[in-house]
């Protein structure tokens, strides 16, 4: 195995130190706790976990927690009601909706009635506009938590081939707006390109945000490029069940420059971005300068 593996646990870690030194001085200095309401609707296993990692980080980096837990069935305009009670309390700086939602609900609907300078998560069309077009927004957490580790890898991105294979409006399209903020050369591919494999072949930093296991092989990687998995999918291993990526791991590191592992990658970012986007949301919402090195 030849490639640098890009350490997301530990990298996390370390936003997660800057944002809770960021929430003590907005405590010291200005008397404000930056607050986050996560909200849940149903009993997805996996989004329980998420939601109750989400609780417990945001309570470690010092900031203020709320979490609403809805059943499957509550209607649409319950939690159109609760969106409109939290964009007006004045403790939460951050709200997020928990996805993928029950079928009855109007994903896009509810991620809309979020106050945009409220939404950490970055998905409201407000942010998407902004970050389409290069001005301040909320940026969604798992492209921004790509992008650190990119930037902490390389220094400058300028001039890379960037090849971006998914287009969801999560993870593939908002990456490729900031991999050419970053002045990358910017490809979005995704299973019906043509000749994939080619494409990947011409990216220095690779992408991989299409949820199919183990999909991109080591001989569609370009020897000593940047991947970055994106992927988190639970395949059948023996009796039991394992984690794996959207990149054969194993062949790719023997090629790549630098990779990311599936777990403990990209998976670690997405929180610690999300409370730094609610540390970036409060420090907004009061008038104060933005944490350095927080935002993209
Ligand atoms: N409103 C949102 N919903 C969802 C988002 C999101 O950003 N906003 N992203 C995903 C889920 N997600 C956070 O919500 C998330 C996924 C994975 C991880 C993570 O740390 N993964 C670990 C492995 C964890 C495991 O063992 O299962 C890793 O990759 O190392 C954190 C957050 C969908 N919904």
């Amino acid at each position: 195995m030849t490639a640098h593996i890009i350490d997301g646990k530990a990298f996390a870690a370390q936003v997660r130190a800057r944002v809770a030194d960021q929430v003590a001085m907005l405590k010291d200095q200005h008397d404000l706790t930056p607050g986050l309401a996560v909200v849940l609707v149903g009993e997805d296993p996996a989004s329980q976990v998420y939601v109750r990692s989400k609780g417990k980080l945001t309570v470690e980096v010092g900031m203020a927690s709320f979490e609403h837990r809805l059943d499957a069935g509550t209607p649409q305009s319950d939690l159109l009601a609760l969106i409109a009670r939290l964009n007006a309390d004045p403790e939460i700086h951050g709200i997020l909706v928990q996805l993928p939602l029950p079928s009855h609900i109007d994903s896009d609907l509810v991620i809309n009635a979020i106050d945009p300078a409220k939404d950490v998560d970055g998905f409201h069309i407000s942010n998407v506009g902004l970050l389409g077009t290069g001005q301040k927004s909320m940026v969604p957490c798992t492209p921004l938590g790509c992008l650190m580790m990119l930037r902490a890898h390389h220094g400058s991105l300028s001039g890379m081939n960037a090849v971006v294979v998914g287009r969801s409006n999560i993870v593939g399209k908002p990456m490729a707006q900031l991999l050419l903020g970053d002045s990358c050369t910017v490809t979005i591919a995704h299973s019906r390109s043509k000749d994939l494999p080619a494409i990947c072949r011409g990216a220095d930093i690779l992408v991989a945000a299409v949820g199919r296991p183990e999909m991109i092989p080591g001989d569609w990687v370009k020897p000593g490029a940047t991947v970055i998995d994106v992927g988190i999918n639970r395949v059948a291993h023996g009796d039991k069940t394992k984690l794996v990526g959207d990149v054969h791991f194993e062949s790719a590191a023997q090629v790549a420059g630098a990779i990311t592992p599936v777990p403990g990658g990209v998976g670690p970012m997405t929180i610690a971005c999300l409370l730094a986007n609610t540390v970036t949301a409060a420090c907004r919402a009061h008038g104060l300068p933005e944490p350095e090195g927080l935002t993209a």
